[in-house]
C-alpha cells in the first residue's frame, strides 16, 4: 500500500526558555506509516507525546530530527523541512485538523465557520453551504444556531461544529485530537460514522480517542508511544533559541 503519512525517527525536545532552560524530552525515535483509507490510532499513557505527536504531524512543532513525509498534490514532501508558506498550503489542501475545541471567531455564523475549509480550497459556495447543513444537521446541532457565531454556544455544540468544519473538505490526511471528548452516545456514533465514510473514500486518519468504544471501531492499527524510559529534565547546555511554528 502506498503511504500518505510516513513518520520516521521523529524525535521532539521541549526547551523551556522561561524556567532555566530546562530540557523536555518527549518524543524518542517516533515511526509509524499511514496508507490510504486506514486509520492509525496514537495510544499511550497520559503524558506519553500522544498530542505532541499530533500536533507534530501538523507542523506545530519543530522537531530535533526525523523526517514526516506526506503526499501533497502529487509530490512527496517533508513536513520538517516545509517553509510556512508550503505549511500553509498543506494545511489547506492536504491535511485537515480536528481538535476538541473550537477556535471561535467573532461575528462569523458557525454555517460560515463550517464552510470555511471548502470555500478556501476554491470549493463552490452553494455546495458548501449544502455540504454545511448536512453535516450540522447529522451532528444534531440545532437549525436554529447556524446563524449565529458559536462563541456563546455549549461545550459540545462548539465540538461538534468543529467537527463539521474539519470533515466538510476531503483533506487526504485527516489529524484526530480526541474529537469525540465532551460528546453523547448519539454524536459519538456520527463522528464514527464520518470518520468510516472518510477512510471509505480513502482518507490516511492519524486519531487519539480516549474513548476505547471509538477507538475500537475506527482504528485499523494502534501506535503505542513507549514511555521514554530515559526522559528526565536536564538542563540545557547550550542555549538555543527553538521558533515554533503556530496552528
Ligand atoms: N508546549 C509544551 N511545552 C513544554 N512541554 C510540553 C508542551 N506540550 C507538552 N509538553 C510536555 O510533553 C509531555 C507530553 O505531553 P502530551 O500532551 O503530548 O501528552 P499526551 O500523551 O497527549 O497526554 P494526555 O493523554 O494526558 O493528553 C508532557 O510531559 C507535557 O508536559
Amino acid at each position: 500500500m502506498t503511504f500518505a503519512l510516513n513518520v520516521s525517527n521523529v524525535r521532539k525536545t521541549f526547551v523551556l526558555h522561561n524556567q532555566n532552560g530546562i530540557r523536555l524530552p518527549v518524543l524518542a525515535g517516533a515511526s509509524f506509516s499511514v496508507g490510504q483509507g486506514e486509520c492509525v490510532v496514537l495510544h499511550g499513557r497520559s503524558g506519553t507525546g500522544k498530542s505532541t505527536l499530533l500536533r507534530t504531524l501538523y507542523g506545530n512543532y519543530l522537531t530535533d530530527s526525523g523526517r514526516i513525509e506526506v503526499q501533497h498534490q502529487g509530490q512527496l514532501l517533508d513536513m520538517t523541512q516545509a517553509p510556512p508558506r508550503t505549511l500553509v498550503n498543506v494545511r489547506r489542501h492536504t491535511i485537515g485538523w480536528v481538535s476538541q475545541f473550537l477556535r471561535v471567531i467573532p461575528r462569523i455564523s458557525a454555517l460560515e465557520v463550517v464552510m470555511q475549509p471548502m470555500i478556501e480550497q476554491g470549493g463552490n459556495r452553494a455546495e458548501a453551504k449544502a455540504r454545511a447543513e448536512r453535516l450540522l444537521t447529522r451532528l444534531n446541532v440545532p437549525e436554529h444556531l447556524w446563524a449565529l457565531a458559536p462563541a456563546t454556544f455549549s461545550g459540545g455544540e462548539q465540538q461538534r461544529v468543529n467537527i463539521a468544519r474539519g470533515f466538510i473538505a476531503d483533506y487526504p490526511i485527516l489529524l484526530l485530537d480526541e474529537p469525540t471528548a465532551s460528546l453523547d452516545a448519539t454524536n459519538r456514533a456520527v463522528v464514527v460514522e464520518l470518520i468510516r465514510e472518510a477512510k471509505a473514500r480513502g482518507a490516511a486518519i492519524v486519531g487519539i480517542f480516549h474513548d476505547e468504544d471509538v477507538r475500537e471501531q475506527v482504528a485499523d492499527q494502534l501506535y503505542e508511544i513507549q514511555p521514554d524510559s530515559d526522559r528526565k529534565q536536564t538542563k540545557q547546555q547550550t542555549a538555543t533559541p527553538q521558533e515554533e511554528h503556530s496552528a
